[in-house]
């Protein structure tokens, strides 16, 4: 309506030459035609051109005074006809009233100060300065001279208006059309979006402020973890690629290859390369011999080891194959380490709540002389207990290439029951002693995964919130554990 109102009026004028004054003739709030003449100028419609004006306006004495008469006028009044004595006049007057009221009304002749007594000199007196600021504040015309008695007493001040002349501008049309700002159903329905003029983007808004800055519960727990390594006194094995040989990754931890881990419903096998280049052939005779008849206090397993199932390609099944190949580097000049690493492992498994077919693996082994199982639980209680998860037990469990073996679980507030979260176990001496460790060496070793102890830590049930393609970055957000640095 107020938009039509500027349109229309310029449809027949030349100018809206003061927005002021043309609010005032259509009952308009001055505010409300400023923003539409802003509205219309960024739209090229109109050209408005600032004008600015020295105004006058009441200071809160003047405003006080503009309602309740001026003090002189009020001390005035205060005193009787016949006169009345000092003490008694201040008894009825604020002590500023009747200060500025005595100087005034003496300025102005209106009363005689005596002594103690006070006494009006004329009849009747008329409050000029109320009414001047009562003109003032109605925004009337006062002259000069008066204006400058005013401002003296400080009941003006200076107001700067800010209003605006307004001609047709380049894209000036008397009635404005809506524009669209989204392109509707109905209107593709319709066929109306053709007639439809649309709102132009605004390149230069600026958009919602982020609300950044969380980290990802994964990436904190795998620092933490690295965190406690390190504090521990453990080095980070290069965890090299996701690719990697059958034998580095299943022969050379002494796992048969009839074993059903091998089988390509667990495995990854790759297609192009399918096949590895180089292996340390010394060494990959030995693993066979030991795989095929033993040797060194071992029966072996009795089958004809196959060189080709060995070279096949896969995505690693463990970083256990990044432990092997440490060791292997390891024995050529032993000295007793602590190793760890945290990496992505892959495994051909259906996909539910717990389960995905990649995940992280933290890895960890110590080789040195003396280690028993004991020393394993101790270490991997310290480590968990550190990260503040101390609910542990541990269970027998076999693997190929270790013995003992342990599964290790955690307990799930949530989901509140035990959940598996890695398996360690002692490396077997047919593992050992053909990569060339001293006879005398243990290594004691656990693979655990990044994700479960995680969702035991952030309350996560469905590890689809966690990683993949799924991933609830509402939780991340919300969740105060992961707004805080690490
Ligand atoms: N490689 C085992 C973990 C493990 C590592 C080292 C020793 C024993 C077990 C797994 O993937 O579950």
């Amino acid at each position: 309506m107020v938009e039509e109102a500027v349109l229309g009026y310029l449809e027949k004028n030349d100018e809206i030459s003061d927005s002021g004054k043309f609010a005032d003739e259509k009952g308009i709030s001055h505010d409300e035609i400023v923003n539409v003449i802003k509205s219309l100028n960024g739209f090229r419609l109109v050209d408005a051109q600032d004008i600015k004006r020295e105004k006058w306006g009441l200071t809160k004495e003047g405003e006080i005074y503009a309602g309740a008469g001026s003090p002189e006028v009020q001390l005035f009044l205060a005193i009787p006809p016949e006169g009345t004595t000092r003490e008694e006049l201040q008894k009825k007057l604020d002590t500023s009233i009747f200060k500025i009221g005595c100087q005034q009304a003496i300025k102005n002749k209106w009363i005689e100060m005596g002594k103690s007594q006070v006494s009006r000199k004329v009849q009747h007196v008329d409050d000029r300065v109320r009414d001047l600021l009562m003109q003032i504040q109605n925004g009337e015309a006062v002259n000069a001279e008066d204006v400058d008695a005013l401002k003296k007493r400080k009941l003006i001040t200076p107001l700067i208006w800010k209003g605006y002349s307004v001609k047709k501008g380049p894209k000036y049309t008397p009635k404005r059309k809506k524009v669209a700002t989204d392109l509707t159903r109905d209107n593709l329905l319709r066929g109306d979006w053709r007639e439809l003029e649309f709102k132009e983007y605004n390149f230069l808004a600026k958009g919602q402020p982020t609300e950044g800055g969380c980290l990802h519960p994964l990436l904190k727990v795998r620092r933490q973890m690295q965190m406690i390594f390190l504090q521990m006194g453990f080095e980070e094995m290069p965890t090299n690629n996701f690719v990697e040989s059958s034998f580095w990754n299943f022969d050379a931890l002494f796992q048969p290859q009839q074993h059903p881990a091998r089988d390509s419903h667990d495995t990854f096998f790759l297609k192009e390369p399918s096949t590895t280049k180089v292996l340390p052939e010394d060494y990959v005779e030995r693993v066979k011999g030991v795989h095929e008849s033993g040797g060194y206090g071992s029966r072996g397993y009795g089958y004809e080891w196959k060189r080709e199932e060995a070279n096949k390609n896969l995505l690693r099944t463990h970083t256990t194959a990044v432990s092997s190949r440490m060791l292997y580097a390891l024995a050529q000049d032993f000295a007793p380490k602590k190793y760890y690493s945290i990496d992505r492992v892959f495994r051909n498994e259906a996909v539910d709540r717990t389960h995905l077919a990649e995940f992280h693996q933290i890895e960890g082994l110590i080789c040195d002389r003396g280690l028993t199982l004991g020393h394993l639980i101790g270490v991997l209680e310290d480590f968990f207990t550190r990260l503040g998860m101390s609910k542990l037990k541990f269970k027998p469990a076999y693997n190929p290439y270790t013995e003992p073996s342990m599964e290790i679980f955690s307990y799930h507030e949530g989901l509140g029951k035990w959940v598996e979260i890695g398996n360690s176990g002692m490396f077997r001496p047919e593992m050992l002693l053909p990569m060339g460790l001293p006879e005398d060496v243990q290594v004691i070793a656990w693979g655990l995964s990044l994700e479960r102890p995680t969702m035991i830590l952030y309350g996560i049930d469905n590890i689809r919130d966690l990683f993949g393609h799924k991933v609830d970055l509402g939780l991340i957000k919300r969740n105060p554990l992961c707004r805080l640095g690490l």
